[in-house]
């Protein structure tokens, strides 16, 4: 007899976070509650010292004058270096497909809970449609409802997983992918300029890239102080792409100078952040930042999140033009599918999924 196949993995009872809310609890599930340190503080967040994450505007770079075109490099570079974190503004992306995006990730979460079950999330796995990066039965939950796709290359794809619901589901997810790739091409082609490399070292060396895309919904939760809209996390990716839905409440913050900051949307931007992988190309010059998305009493919140990062069989370590004396080597060079792995099968924990590229013993470790 052939053996039953069994998920090793035990994760116990999962509440679907929009039928939760359907329900108006009057107190929050246990599995949800944070414990105190964890908590988010409202009282804290954005002390009026506090500035919003830099902007960038991408035509300056594009069709700028010289003078342009060098300030906004200089932007660029010193968010990468002091932020990890910047918006985006005049980033190439019709507005209109913005709007579709939206659309369809918004229409997908309303259908009934029966029809978005036909995708399933498995345990340890970051496809479909559930909470990902749970991965035993005491972890806490986010509350949050996620549909992941995984895009580019085709071979990654797992077509079974993708929604033939709402109408234009699939073309308009590819439609706006298509747009998100040039994006991040034409972000890596001035990060790589800024670094003084050669303006395509990231391009050639990236290979086939690996593009996956996350939507996230996270209903309004009458204790958003009990709870986080998603853990604390560095992405794994080279970089991160997020739009957030039109009107909806701020919920990302990014963990600068011990504090966490919220971020404040601009209509229309996008939000782009360094991953992990332009952590480790950079020998740390450019950080990936720890973030998180908090939740709010009255307002629900979507999110549209691209990951790019290098094919998975590409060998990633510290480009040998940003390792010196001064500076010497932080991490070792790992197979960037191994590091994929490796992130997709650890619940999210602040920036400890880096420690796989880490190299130990050194006194410049931070
Ligand atoms: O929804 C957000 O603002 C954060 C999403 C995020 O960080 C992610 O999906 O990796
Ligand atoms: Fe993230």
């Amino acid at each position: 007899m052939a053996p039953i196949p069994v998920s090793p993995i035990s994760v116990g009872h999962i509440d679907d976070v929009q039928e939760l809310r359907k329900t108006k609890p009057s107190c929050i599930p246990q599995r949800f509650v944070r414990n105190r340190a964890e908590r988010p503080r409202f009282s804290m967040i954005n002390p009026p010292s506090c500035k919003n994450i830099p902007v960038i505007d991408l035509s300056k770079l594009q069709k700028g004058n010289k003078d342009e075109f060098q300030a906004e490099l200089l932007q660029l570079s010193t968010s990468c270096q002091d932020w990890g974190f910047f918006q985006v503004i005049n980033h190439g992306v019709e507005i209109s497909l913005l709007e579709s995006i939206e659309k369809v990730a918004m229409d997908f979460f309303m259908l009934p809970l029966e029809e978005k079950q036909k995708y399933p999330m498995k345990p340890g796995t970051v496809q479909g449609y559930g909470q990902a990066f749970v991965f035993s039965e005491d972890q806490k939950l986010d509350w949050c409802n996620m549909m992941a796709l995984g895009l580019e290359p085709k071979s990654i794809r797992n077509l079974k997983l993708w929604p033939t619901k709402p109408a234009n589901f699939s073309e308009t997810v590819e439609a706006y992918s298509r747009e998100i790739r040039k994006l991040c091409k034409n972000l890596l082609k001035h990060i790589a300029i800024g670094l003084s490399l050669n303006e395509n070292a990231f391009e050639d060396m990236f290979g086939a890239a690996v593009q996956a895309v996350r939507m996230n919904y996270y209903p309004a939760c009458p204790r958003p102080d009990l709870v986080l809209g998603l853990s604390p996390h560095s992405d794994g990716s080279a970089l991160t792409v997020l739009q957030q839905g039109k009107g909806s409440s701020a919920g990302l913050q990014i963990f600068k100078d011990n504090k966490w900051i919220s971020v404040q949307p601009i209509p229309n931007a996008l939000v782009i952040n360094i991953g992990d992988t332009i952590e480790v190309l950079t020998n740390g010059k450019y950080k990936s930042v720890e973030h998180r998305a908090v939740t709010h009493k009255e307002k629900d919140r979507l999110s549209i999140v691209t990951f790019y990062a290098p094919s998975y069989d590409i060998e990633v370590g510290p480009m040998p033009e940003l390792v010196n004396r001064n500076n010497p080597c932080k991490y070792r060079r790992y197979n960037h599918g191994e590091y994929s792995k490796h992130y997709v099968t650890n619940k999210l924990q602040g920036k400890k999924a880096l420690d796989f590229a880490k190299v130990k013993n050194t006194h410049s470790l931070n």
